[in-house]
C-alpha cells in the first residue's frame, strides 16, 4: 500500500518536473512587436537586431548593395524634380545631363551592375551643386528621407565593385515597410520573433492581428519630426499622428500583460533641429525653452498624459538613434526587461 503511494508521488513528481520544464522553454520563445507611424525607425531597429545576432548571408549583402543604388536613383529622382517644379537655378544643359545620369542610375539598378566611375563622378557633381544642396535643405517638405545625404556622401566607397555595405549604410537604406515582416532570431539564448509592421495608415489594418498573442511592444515614434507632415496626409503634423496612434493602441483594450516599450526615436536629428526650428510653432502647448532637453521631456509627458497609472508603470521609454550601434545596449536591457516581466507573469521569479 506504502509502495503505491510512493509511485503515486514519483508520478506526480515527473509530472510537475516536465511541466516546469515545458514553462521554461517555453519562456526563452519570446515574441516582440513593432509599430509605430511610418518612416519611425521601426525597420532600422529590426536591422540592429540582425546586427547583434551575427549580421546577414553574402546573398543579402548583394541585395542591400542593390537597394543602396536604388535609393541613390530615386533620392536623384526626388532632389531634380523639386529643382524643376520650383525653378531653381540650374541651365537647361545640366537638367538634361541630370536626366540622363537618373536613367543610367537606375539602369545599375535593373541590370545588378555596379556604377562605372564616370557616373560616379557626376553624381557627386549633381550631390554638390547648389541647387541640388539648396533642394536637399528643403528635404522635409517633399518627404526625402534624411539619410539620402549620407549615401551620397559615400559615394566612392559605393562605386568600388567589391564594395560590402557596413552596418551603418544598411540601417541607412530606406525602404517602406508593406505588410508585416517577421524575422526569428536568437539573441541572450533567447528565441527572439520580431514582427515589423509597416507604418503608413493604409498598413495598419494588419497590425491588430498580432495584438493578442506577442510578450512585448515597442511603439517606435520620431521625436524630431515634430515640424513634419505625413507622406499619406499633408495636413496632419507627424508628432500628431504617433500621439493619437500611440494613445489608440495603448488604450487600455489591448496589452494587457505584454511588456510596454516606447522609443522616442532620431533624437540625433532632434537634437539638431531644435537649434533652428521652434517646438511651440508646432506644438503650442509647449512651454519650455527650445532645447533638446524640455523638448524630449515635454514629448515623454504627451505619451503618458491620459493612460492609465497601471499602463504607466508597465511602460518603458527610451530616447533612441537606431542608426547609432550604441542603440543596441538600449535593445539589449530592453530584451532583458522583456524576460523578467514574462516570468513575473508565469511566477516563476
Ligand atoms: N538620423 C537618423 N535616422 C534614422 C534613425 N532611425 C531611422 N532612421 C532613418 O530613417 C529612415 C526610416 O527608417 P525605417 O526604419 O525604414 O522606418 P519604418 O518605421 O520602418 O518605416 P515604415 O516601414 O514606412 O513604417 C531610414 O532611412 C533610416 O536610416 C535615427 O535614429 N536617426
Ligand atoms: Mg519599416
Amino acid at each position: 500500500m506504502q509502495d503505491e503511494a510512493l509511485k503515486e508521488q514519483a508520478r506526480i513528481h515527473r509530472q510537475i518536473e516536465k511541466s516546469l520544464e515545458k514553462k521554461k522553454s517555453a519562456l526563452l520563445e519570446q515574441s516582440v512587436l513593432l509599430i509605430g507611424p511610418g518612416e519611425s525607425g521601426k525597420s532600422t531597429v529590426l536591422k540592429q537586431i540582425r546586427a547583434m545576432c551575427g549580421g546577414y548571408t553574402k546573398h543579402e549583402l548583394e541585395e542591400k548593395k542593390l537597394l543602396i543604388l536604388r535609393n541613390l536613383w530615386t533620392f536623384s529622382d526626388m532632389l531634380l524634380e523639386y529643382v524643376i517644379k520650383n525653378y531653381l537655378d540650374m541651365n537647361e544643359a545640366d537638367k538634361k545631363k541630370y536626366k540622363v545620369m537618373i536613367e543610367e542610375l537606375k539602369f545599375c539598378v535593373m541590370s545588378g551592375g555596379h556604377m562605372a566611375d564616370e557616373l560616379a563622378e557626376t553624381v557627386k557633381v549633381f550631390w554638390l551643386c547648389a541647387p541640388i544642396q539648396e533642394a536637399y535643405e528643403k528635404r522635409s517638405t517633399y518627404h526625402l528621407t534624411d539619410s539620402a545625404g549620407y549615401f551620397f556622401e559615400n559615394i566612392d566607397r559605393i562605386k568600388m565593385p567589391d564594395f560590402q555595405p557596413t552596418n551603418q549604410d544598411i540601417v541607412r537604406i530606406r525602404v517602406p515597410t508593406t505588410g508585416v515582416v517577421t524575422a526569428d532570431v536568437i539573441l541572450k539564448n533567447i528565441k527572439l520573433s520580431v514582427i515589423d509592421c509597416g507604418g503608413q495608415r493604409q498598413e495598419r489594418r494588419k497590425w491588430y492581428h498580432y495584438f493578442d498573442d506577442v510578450h512585448a511592444v515597442l511603439f517606435v515614434a520620431a521625436i524630431s519630426e515634430y515640424d513634419q507632415k505625413l507622406v499619406e496626409d499633408e495636413t496632419v503634423n507627424r508628432m500628431d499622428e504617433a500621439l493619437n496612434l500611440y494613445h489608440i493602441v495603448f488604450n487600455g483594450k489591448y496589452f494587457t500583460k505584454a511588456a510596454c516599450i516606447l522609443f522616442l526615436n532620431k533624437i540625433d536629428l532632434f537634437r539638431e533641429k531644435v537649434k533652428s526650428v521652434s517646438i511651440k510653432k508646432f506644438h503650442p502647448g509647449f512651454e519650455g525653452t527650445n532645447t533638446a532637453e524640455d523638448g524630449a521631456k515635454y514629448f515623454r509627458r504627451k505619451f503618458r498624459d491620459g493612460m492609465h497609472p497601471d499602463f504607466k508603470k508597465r511602460l518603458y521609454c527610451h530616447e533612441t538613434c537606431a542608426i547609432s550601434d550604441q542603440v543596441q545596449i538600449i535593445i539589449n536591457t530592453v530584451i532583458d526587461t522583456v524576460v523578467q516581466e514574462n516570468l513575473k507573469d508565469t511566477g516563476m521569479i
